[in-house]
């Protein structure tokens, strides 16, 4: 479990990060959404202890990251790139990182394994390509096998089957009882990914919910007033953005064959599923 309340961080005169409150729960995965510069990795780093607060709290597991016992198994973070030895080989980086975190070598191995780089073990990281940097990356999370992942832009340097993997990997975890938060650009991605979702801009958080793409209907016609009445009628919601209805808790079939009813000519009638993407533009370039 994840929970930030009323998170700020100022540098100098600005408020990078202002009264971020959300949560990021176990069994889910939460996606973590913003601009450049909006704040996300500021918001993810005093989450993992990297940076102070300027005030309000940031909790994994409920206790701050200093505070936890154990860190390496509570919580597994990729951030960014750069912290591995370029001289180093695959194998050398993990062991070396589970020796730090007291953890055996054999679960080194099945880490290899278990991210594709058995084959690439013995490379050195220096030579990697920025998918398998990713790869060891996450490797290296999931050392002390924690409930909580935090990942910072990880699909960066993926190609579409690393993808495919690392959202497997990570529906797994969730599936498996995990936490996982995770701030990505890639929209059409994660809207595959995630459960839930958290749009920051300008330092604060502008929405915190579960995704959910409700379908509407988009409809036009020569009598935008008497449609809307009847809509209405049977039950259904109706918003209006001058002459076009959009309508939701009815069926297209049912939306034209009341309109035939009531006698309006329709111009237009068709089903609209919002995006991530939509959603992130109206909300995130707005602000
Ligand atoms: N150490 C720092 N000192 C001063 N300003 C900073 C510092 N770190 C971040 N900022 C500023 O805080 C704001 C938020 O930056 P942050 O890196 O959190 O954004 P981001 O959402 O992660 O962006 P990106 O998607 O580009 O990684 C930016 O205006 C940035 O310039």
């Amino acid at each position: 479990m994840i929970e930030t309340q009323a998170l700020t961080k100022r540098f100098g005169q600005m408020d990078a990060v202002r009264d971020v409150t959300f949560t990021a729960a176990p069994g889910r995965v939460t996606g973590f959404l913003g601009m450049n510069g909006s704040g996300k990795t500021t918001t993810l780093r005093m989450l993992l202890g990297l940076s102070r607060p300027t005030s309000g709290r940031a909790l994994i597991n409920g206790q701050r990251y200093r505070d936890l016992t154990d860190p390496l198994r509570q919580v597994g973070a990729v951030l960014e790139q750069g912290l591995m030895h370029p001289g180093q080989t695959g194998r050398g980086h993990l062991h070396t990182q589970a020796l730090l975190g007291g953890v055996g070598k054999q679960r080194t191995e099945h880490l290899l394994e278990y991210v594709g780089l058995a084959d690439a073990a013995t490379m050195r990281t220096g030579d990697y390509s920025l998918g398998m940097r990713q790869r060891l990356a996450v490797a290296t999370a999931l050392l002390g096998e924690p409930p909580v992942l935090v990942l910072d832009e990880p699909a960066n340097g993926l190609d579409p089957s690393g993808m495919a993997w690392l959202r497997g990997l990570l529906r797994d975890h969730a599936a498996a009882g995990g936490t996982v938060l995770i701030s990505s650009h890639l929209l059409a991605e994660l809207e595959l990914l995630i459960d839930d979702v958290v749009i920051i801009a300008g330092g604060r958080v502008r929405l915190a919910e579960p995704l959910s793409f409700e379908s509407h209907l988009r409809v036009r016609g020569r009598d935008p007033h008497r449609l809307w009445q009847a809509f209405e009628q049977v039950g259904a919601t109706v918003r209006t953005d001058g002459s076009v209805l959009f309508v939701t808790g009815i069926s297209p079939e049912d939306a034209g064959e009341l309109a035939l009813h009531v006698q309006v000519p329709l111009y237009e009638l068709t089903v609209e599923t919002p995006s991530l993407e939509k959603l992130f533009l109206d909300l995130a370039a707005a602000a």
